[in-house]
């Protein structure tokens, strides 16, 4: 059987990261910078003011107290957004408000509190010294200065040292397209009633709301039975609209197992038995004149669960342009023995995960679910992480330390 790193290499050669489109702010939301942006001016482009006040020279004010408060003629009211070049005098002040441009002459900002706040005169009741409350040009970035790297993820702090920097537009790799494509003729859309023989659809719902979380733009094209020409059909379809294709179910051993069927005659696809519980049977390759990589995964509900979280996962990230690193992982102990496992195969058991503080040898325990069946979906809502147990390990005893992949939150 295939490993499980031998698999994650195949799948990884089949995508490249997505050339870059530019993008106005929002629209590059969640996208990942694909050239390194420098600032073009510094910030803040001017020395000014940051309290509302009176710019002064500090000079002026030595020897100012409340008992003998100095007063200075008021020659300027300056808002922020003033262009006006305003100067001051000695022995003179300005009004000055958060923001707005210092004037020459002035060296230090003095706020509105240590005043009687006078219009046309004004009494200060104490000194202040030289660059009080005032910001530099450049002292949050010089011009010049590289202000986000290649790679960056554009998230909201991103998004506002952009705009502070005054670009429009960026360069970004797109949001990968992935389309979903159940398959399986006894399927039947959530909402409507089953017949006998019959399960309601959930890997569709599942992979694309991964994939959404992955950052993607994700389609879920719904699902199909098991006629291999509607089958054809479908998967050409959604090749045209798809930089990655997933599809479930159909690619083990059964008599209509109609995914490995189709896809054996088209393109590059590969089907393996990887050498994992769940999630052994896997195919991936790429298809059609676009060269889209399709990953077949298989149909049980967990399998494909965790075939998404191993494999689908940095195959994303590598489109998006970012490191297709795994999910991170930490070290646990067992709350529970582990009995049994299959050796050969390497075990992904859905578990709680949760930080221990009684100061132990390690910082989590994991506590695995008691249905951990590839049909037996229903942990999947509660659980948050993934214990490994590897190959050669048939059990485990509780106490045990053992790898833990950490599944991603919702965003
Ligand atoms: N003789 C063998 N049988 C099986 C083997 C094997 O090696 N030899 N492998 C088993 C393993 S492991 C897995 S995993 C499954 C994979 O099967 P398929 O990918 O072909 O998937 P299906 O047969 O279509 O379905 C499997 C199972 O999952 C349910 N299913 C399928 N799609 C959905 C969906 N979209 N939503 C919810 N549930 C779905 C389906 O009803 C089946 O119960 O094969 C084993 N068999
Ligand atoms: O490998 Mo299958 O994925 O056990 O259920």
């Amino acid at each position: 059987m295939k490993s499980v790193e031998q698999h994650i290499r195949d799948v990884l050669d089949l995508v490249e990261p997505l050339e870059p489109i530019d993008s106005d702010l929002l629209r590059a939301h969640g996208g990942v910078l694909a050239e390194p942006v420098v600032a073009g001016t510094a910030l803040p482009p001017f020395d000014n003011s940051s309290m509302d006040g009176y710019a002064v020279a500090a000079a002026d004010l030595d020897g100012a107290s409340a008992a003998e408060p100095v007063r200075l003629p008021v020659v300027a009211d300056i808002p922020a957004g003033d262009a006006a070049a305003t100067a001051v005098r000695r022995g003179h002040c300005a009004r000055i408000m958060t923001g707005a441009p210092l004037p020459r002459g002035a060296d230090a900002v003095v706020p509105v509190e240590w005043t009687d706040g006078g219009l046309a005169t004004v009494a200060v009741d104490r000194p202040v010294r030289p660059g009080n409350a005032i910001r530099r040009a450049g002292e949050d970035v010089e011009k010049g200065a590289t202000v986000l790297e290649r790679g960056a993820r554009l998230g909201a702090g991103e998004l506002a040292v952009l705009a502070a920097a005054g670009r429009g537009t960026v360069p970004v790799r797109p949001r990968p397209r992935v389309v979903v494509l159940s398959t399986g003729a006894e399927l039947v859309e959530p909402g409507s009633p089953i017949g006998p023989g019959q399960i309601w659809e959930s890997n569709s719902y599942m992979l694309t709301a991964a994939a959404l979380d992955e950052g993607c733009s994700a389609f879920r094209r719904g699902f199909v039975g098991d006629d291999p020409a509607t089958v054809l059909e479908t998967v050409e379809d959604a090749l045209v609209q798809a930089d990655i294709v997933l599809t479930t179910g159909g690619v083990s051993m059964g008599a209509y197992d109609v995914v490995k069927e189709v896809l054996s005659r088209l393109g590059t696809v590969h089907f393996d038995k990887v050498a994992m519980q769940p999630g052994m049977p896997q195919g991936a390759g790429t298809v059609g004149d676009s060269g889209a990589a399709i990953l077949t995964l298989p149909g049980n509900p967990v399998s494909s669960y965790v075939s998404f979280h191993l494999f689908v996962r940095p195959a994303l990230r590598r489109l998006r342009g970012l490191p297709p690193d795994p999910l991170p992982t930490v070290h646990a102990r067992l709350t529970a023995p582990v009995p049994r496992s299959p050796e050969g195969r390497r075990s992904y058991l859905r578990a709680v995960l949760e930080y221990d503080g009684s100061g132990g040898s390690t910082a989590y325990t994991a506590r695995t679910a008691a249905r951990q069946g590839s049909h037996q979906l229903s942990a999947l809502a509660e659980t948050n992480a993934l214990v490994v147990v590897p190959e050669a390990v048939t059990e485990l005893a509780e106490g045990s330390v053992v790898e833990v992949l950490q599944l991603p939150a919702t965003a």
